[in-house]
């Protein structure tokens, strides 16, 4: 750990197009480097509006979004994205993988647009093809499917090759949304297990959202977004839980 700031929320207000009460209100939020968290709470209390705010998809009415020492609220809407690709992985619940392409040209297509991962697989001396082909055995994605389409693959397999691309080049931040959702309990488990190893070892802060809180034991640290989140009503007296609150 580096004592690094990886999200800096301050005085954040967000309110969906249309909408006239915020969806999300956070007076302060941090994660440092390396720090793992697991975001939990009812739907509807935004977990993922703060995924869209942390990953700049959208940006704040008031407030700041301050990733890896950037404003991202500050850019426009193409240096945004630029940065997202430099910095940010995201697993989401559609995985986004392109249908005509192989499964490990999808991993290594992260690095296509991103300079900074390019630059971060230099430094480790490894390429991209390599770094995806041991990304993709140690999620446990059989070698025999590395070369076909990702449309014969199984969504369980398909969120894995979501994570190795997130993964690769060693990201700032990992964002997944509800990645496990489709996965049995034990490979939910075998899955949460591979993800903290890898961004262990890549150094990568992580936010992992889900309803499931029975995943928690598996972080660092917990936010129950409800209480954090200003613009939702709740009892709770201690939003952030963990070893470094
Ligand atoms: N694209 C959108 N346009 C307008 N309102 C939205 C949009 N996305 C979410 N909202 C609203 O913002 C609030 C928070 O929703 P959000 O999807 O962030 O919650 P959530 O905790 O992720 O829920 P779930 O667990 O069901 O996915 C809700 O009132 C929702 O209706």
């Amino acid at each position: 750990m580096t004592g690094k700031v990886i999200i800096d929320l301050k005085q954040l207000s967000f309110a969906w197009p249309g909408q006239a009460k915020p969806a999300l209100s956070i007076d302060a939020f941090r994660l440092n480097a390396g720090e793992r968290l697991f975001v939990y709470g009812p739907s509807g209390c935004g977990k993922s509006t703060l995924l869209s705010l942390l990953a700049g998809v959208v940006v704040p009415q008031q407030g700041v979004v301050e990733i890896a020492g950037q404003r991202i609220e500050k850019l426009s809407a193409a240096k945004r994205d630029h940065f997202r690709a430099d910095h940010i992985g995201l697993v989401f619940q559609q995985f986004n993988l392109l249908p005509y392409l192989n499964v490990l040209d999808n991993v290594t297509l992260a690095c296509d647009f991103s300079h900074q991962r390019v630059t971060n697989l230099k430094q480790a001396q490894v390429s991209a093809l390599d770094e995806a082909k041991r990304l993709l055995s140690r999620l446990l994605l059989p070698e025999s499917l590395w070369t076909k389409s990702v449309m014969n693959l199984s969504i369980g397999q398909q969120q894995r090759v979501a994570v190795a691309r997130a993964l690769i080049g060693a990201p700032d931040l990992i964002i997944a949304d509800e990645p496990t959702s489709a996965l049995d309990r034990e490979s939910r488990d075998q899955f949460l297990q591979l993800l903290m190893a890898e961004t262990e070892q890549s150094g990568s802060s992580l936010v992992f959202v889900s309803h499931d809180d029975s995943l928690k034991s598996h972080f660092d640290r917990h936010l129950h977004l409800p209480t954090l989140n200003q613009a939702v009503s709740t009892v709770e007296p201690s939003a952030v839980e963990g070893a470094n609150p």
